[in-house]
């Protein structure tokens, strides 16, 4: 992090919402992370597309796991706090307090996920009036984004909900109000996920024209009429009922927020790959795509300028790195696709019995048992005659086709454990596949890239992340620093610290020691992808 005027030993932490678990880090000013810990947290699925979660579940694990990787450890040296989170929406009362999203009228349960696909008839609706704003979300809004879930709890939920709501919140603005007790925006998700414009607000046209012109009214104070760039200071910091939660020291600086994929893409996009010959070095950082591969995978490739990609998100200003536009590919579900088909197939239990007999993950067990299924033919090949189409939640990127539903073909009547391990693969490369379709949109529209960063939960398979560089082509660069995300949002709690003075300065590769943050170390993979055996 070049040009800090950071005191020497100082530390920040990140706090990491994903879908699944909630992680926190500890992080020192050159980026290297010195503790790590993670929590579960709970999701229901009430009915079929309906996925909701809890805040107050999620604010007490960022309690444990903030207070665990403090431990030890002089906190008077922790100068800031930066959360990134799953672009939820957080549904609360006027006086802050839980409501519920449910026709069940259970307030616990408050918030509405981003994989929730409740919402199908509002955003075609939303869709149908092909409004301006629609133009930067890649023509077509997504089921995903809060417009049609405000919409629909407006239509269902009425009295239990909508007449009482004081506040819609992104969960990363949410974690940054809890913690500091203001309720700014962040630029990143009211850009990203509520149609706000970086350049000119709100658009009063828009909710008017949806059905939703209550906003206008009260002047957008539910939604959002303070927005600061993400990485800003808010207020004094933390509040003492929130340095009691968390176990940090009160007034320690908190940032605005970043969404968990924004995170990630700060975290490994600057990242320095001086020496390593790779096609990227010396090119301006546009050439890059960070892909944040957790329950879902998110493509994000900056531009100096504005670039329109049919069925890509974006392009949003300042959304992710200050002053680039943004373009946001992404697969609704891959880890969770990769999760779902392992674990329905007959041969699990005996996976599951194998791999816990050696001590290892299903995944590592999965990976050591094609290479000996390969025989002498390279891995890609086993799978000539089966082929997955991986649309299993819709296609976000780049078809934008919500209704659109998964494939397997070539299945035979046995279900061994090879037959598993086949099926992983075939799931993987489609995976894969549809990372080389979205670069491909994102080529054709004016992107030009050479290079591929990965992070995320699914980077830390060998198989998914060599079958990336095989499909696409590209080389791929891992980060030493396998939490990248949670760099991501320590970034954050180090500008908010007033350390650094944006977050763009951290990410300039600079010769002068200590080096930037993240301090990465390319680990490259560049291999062809082969020409016959390719799935789909
Ligand atoms: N070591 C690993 N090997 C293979 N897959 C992994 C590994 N660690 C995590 N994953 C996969 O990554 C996905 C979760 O990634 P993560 O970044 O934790 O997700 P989220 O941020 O959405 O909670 C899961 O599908 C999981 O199976
Ligand atoms: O829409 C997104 C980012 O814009 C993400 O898909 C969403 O936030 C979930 O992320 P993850 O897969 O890491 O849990």
């Amino acid at each position: 992090m070049p040009g800090g005027g950071q005191e020497p030993g100082s530390y920040y932490v990140g706090v990491d919402v994903g879908t699944g678990s909630v992680r926190a880090a500890l992080v020192d000013q050159r980026g290297v992370l010195l503790a790590f810990a993670d929590q579960p947290i709970n999701q229901w699925e009430p009915q079929f597309n309906h996925h909701e979660q809890s805040s107050e579940d999620i604010w007490a694990a960022c309690g444990v796991v903030t207070k665990k990787v403090v431990q030890g450890i002089d906190v008077n040296r922790i100068r800031g706090l930066g959360f990134d989170a799953t672009c939820s929406l957080v549904v609360l009362d006027k006086q802050f307090r839980p409501l519920p999203v449910n026709h069940e009228g259970d307030s616990h349960r408050n918030i509405i996920m981003w994989l929730d696909h409740r919402a199908v008839s509002q955003v075609h609706r939303i869709n149908e009036t092909k409004h301006g704003v629609l133009q930067y979300v890649g023509g077509v809004m997504s089921v995903e984004m809060q417009a049609p879930k405000l919409l629909w709890l407006k239509e269902n939920l009425r009295e239990t909900c909508w007449d009482k709501a004081g506040h819609f919140f992104d969960l990363p603005d949410f974690l940054s109000w809890k913690a500091t007790g203001v309720t700014a925006r962040s630029l990143c998700s009211l850009v990203c996920k509520w149609t706000y414009s970086a350049e000119k607000g709100w658009d009063d046209s828009f909710w008017k024209l949806i059905g939703l012109e209550d906003f206008v009214a009260d002047n957008y104070s539910k939604i959002g009429n303070q927005v600061l760039p993400p990485g800003a200071s808010l207020g004094n910091g933390l509040t003492p009922e929130a340095a009691r939660d968390l176990g940090l020291p009160a007034g320690i600086a908190v940032a605005a927020s970043l969404i968990d994929a924004h995170a990630g893409g700060l975290g490994v996009i600057g990242a320095d790959v001086r020496g390593h010959g790779l096609a990227c070095e010396g090119q301006p950082v546009t050439s890059r795509l960070a892909v944040i591969c957790g329950t879902s995978s998110c493509h994000m490739g900056i531009s100096k300028d504005p670039i329109f990609v049919p069925g890509v998100w974006g392009p949003y200003f300042s959304a992710m790195v200050p002053g680039f536009w943004l373009n946001e590919g992404g697969q609704s579900v891959t880890g969770k696709l990769i999760d779902h088909v392992v674990r329905g197939h007959a041969a699990f239990p005996e996976l599951q019995a194998k791999a816990t007999a050696r001590c290892q993950s299903v995944y590592a067990y999965l990976n050591s048992h094609l290479d000996l299924i390969k025989k002498a033919r390279p891995v890609g090949f086993l799978t000539v005659d089966l082929h997955v189409w991986p649309d299993f939640h819709g296609n976000r990127s780049p078809l934008a086709d919500l209704t659109l539903k998964g494939m397997v073909t070539g299945l035979k009547l046995s279900q061994d454990l090879d037959d598993l391990a086949i099926l992983y693969l075939a799931t993987v490369q489609a995976i894969a596949f549809g990372t080389r379709l979205i670069i491909e949109a994102l080529e054709a529209a004016g992107h030009s890239l050479s290079t591929l960063f990965l992070c995320g939960g699914l980077s830390k398979n060998p198989l998914f992340v060599q079958m990336h560089a095989d499909i696409t082509g590209m080389p791929v660069v891992l980060s030493q620093e396998v939490e990248s995300v949670l760099v991501g949002a320590a970034i954050l709690g180090a500008c908010a610290s007033g350390d650094f003075a944006s977050v763009q300065m951290t990410l300039q590769p600079s010769s002068q020691d200590p080096p930037p943050l993240p301090d990465h170390t390319a680990l490259l993979n560049r291999t062809r992808p082969p020409s016959p055996g390719g799935n789909v």
